[in-house]
């Protein structure tokens, strides 16, 4: 299983936001894509989910199908106000099996339920969505990503407006998907956190800057690099040669 970026562009309206990226992300570990603000990363994650199209360029998915993906968005993208409850939402993880509109059947709500024990909101099951604290509601995301069962799981700052408690738990089960050789992709802000749980780091600045072995990567002349790209571009974004709308 791998995934691999080839000479990856994404632009919005012609203003490159991914410009000519390539690599390879480790299989079976966590990788954080870190860089400065409008760095590219969301763009980036959207692009790897297919809700974006490249320029040019291409993400090749080896060994992974569509159901072996999970992708969760920034929580500012979701719409939290429709009356489902916390175990409909965790039951949707499963609709690879179920079909859209399938019976979960008896050993889907066992593995609703594992998933919410898993994340410590056992008795939260019946609750709706919309009575739940943005820490409780990010528990119940990771427990949909556990239902599905994902190998790749693709993370867009999973810890904004989390309390520090939550955010602990949540890094901690990344670690366990690793012991599980799940693929992690997650875009974060907190250098701690990347150190701490994140064997490899890709710092985009638009633009590859560095990417492998964390330590390797968040070095001070590494970090002066991006925040100079970002800094440069930010005066003045260039129209890229390679015509083509981003959006998909
Ligand atoms: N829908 C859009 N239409 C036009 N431009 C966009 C759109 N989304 C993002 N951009 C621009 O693309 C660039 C990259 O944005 P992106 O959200 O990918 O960056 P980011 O690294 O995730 O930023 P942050 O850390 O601030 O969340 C930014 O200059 C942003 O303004």
């Amino acid at each position: 299983m791998s995934l691999r970026l080839n000479n990856l562009t994404v632009s919005y309206q012609r203003h490159p936001a991914v410009h000519h990226v390539s690599g390879q992300f480790a299989p079976g570990r966590a990788t954080a894509i870190f860089g400065p603000n409008g760095a590219g990363k969301s763009t980036l994650l959207k692009t790897m989910m297919g809700l974006l199209k490249p320029d040019s360029g291409s993400v090749e998915l080896a060994g992974f199908a569509r159901r072996d993906i999970a992708y969760l968005p920034q929580q500012s993208e979701i719409d939290r106000s429709l009356p489902v409850s916390v175990s409909d939402l965790v039951a949707t993880g499963l609709w690879h099996s179920t079909g859209l509109f399938g019976q979960v059947t008896h050993a889907g709500r066992g593995r609703v339920a594992d998933a919410l024990a898993a994340v410590g909101l056992k008795d939260f099951a019946a609750r709706p969505i919309n009575a739940l604290s943005s820490g409780q509601f990010q528990r119940v995301l990771f427990a949909r990503i556990l239902t599905q069962d994902a190998r790749l799981i693709l993370l867009d700052e999973p810890f904004n407006a989390v309390d520090a408690r939550t955010t602990f738990d949540l890094l901690e089960l990344i670690r366990h998907w690793q012991e599980e050789g799940r693929t992690v992709i997650a875009v974060l802000h907190d250098y701690e956190q990347v150190r701490a749980y994140f064997p490899h780091t890709l710092l985009l600045a638009r633009e590859v800057v560095a990417w492998g072995e964390t330590a390797s990567v968040l070095t001070d002349d590494n970090l002066r690099r991006a925040a100079q790209t970002a800094a440069h571009w930010q005066d003045r974004a260039p129209v890229c040669t390679v015509s083509g709308e981003g959006t998909a």
